[in-house]
């Protein structure tokens, strides 16, 4: 699902970065949330990151998940020039196995917060989960959603491990 009215803003640094932040799409558009995904970034793309950040609230998103890797000042950059709440997901590289892109993106001065998720496939999950969450607060219908999706998630974990699972 990626709308234009959408309510979450999933901006990545590279095309390459969406083997990861698929994994948040894909959870947003398992509760039922709008969302739209856009390549954007700070380094190659110095305009359209400014374009976006300084319009998003504008433009009607509520939450901005931001996912990068390396030298990762996506996040940051987006959340100075963005009042919404940023989640940052550390995209894993492959010189420093995602370490560098945790550290660039945790690392905010205060002022500026950036909610900085897990390296990795987790990060990306939980970043739409908790955008989810905030989303729901104003939204029962999402609640209700949000928690059926964590009924699910406990009913699938089997009591005891089997050998060929
Ligand atoms: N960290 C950033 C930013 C940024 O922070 O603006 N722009 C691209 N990148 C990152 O560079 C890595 C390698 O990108 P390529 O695979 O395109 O060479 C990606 O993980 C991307 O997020």
């Amino acid at each position: 699902m990626t709308d234009t009215q959408a309510d979450v803003a999933i901006i990545m640094g590279s095309q390459s970065d969406w083997a990861t932040m698929r994994h948040a799409a894909e959870t947003l558009a398992a509760l039922g949330v709008s969302y739209k995904s856009l390549i954007i970034s700070a380094h190659r793309t110095p305009q359209r990151l400014y374009d976006f950040a300084t319009g998003a609230k504008a433009a009607g998103y509520k939450i901005v998940v931001a996912g990068a890797g390396g030298a990762a000042h996506l996040p940051g950059m987006a959340a100075s020039m963005t009042p919404l709440p940023v989640f940052g997901v550390p995209v894993e590289s492959k010189a420093l196995s995602g370490q560098d892109s945790l550290l660039s993106i945790v690392q905010m001065p205060a002022g500026v917060p950036v909610g900085t998720m897990a390296i990795g496939k987790a990060g990306a999950v939980n970043a739409a989960l908790l955008a989810a969450a905030v989303l729901a607060l104003d939204d029962a219908e999402l609640a209700g959603r949000l928690d059926a999706w964590r009924a699910q998630q406990t009913q699938n974990v089997a009591l005891e491990p089997k050998d060929d699972a």
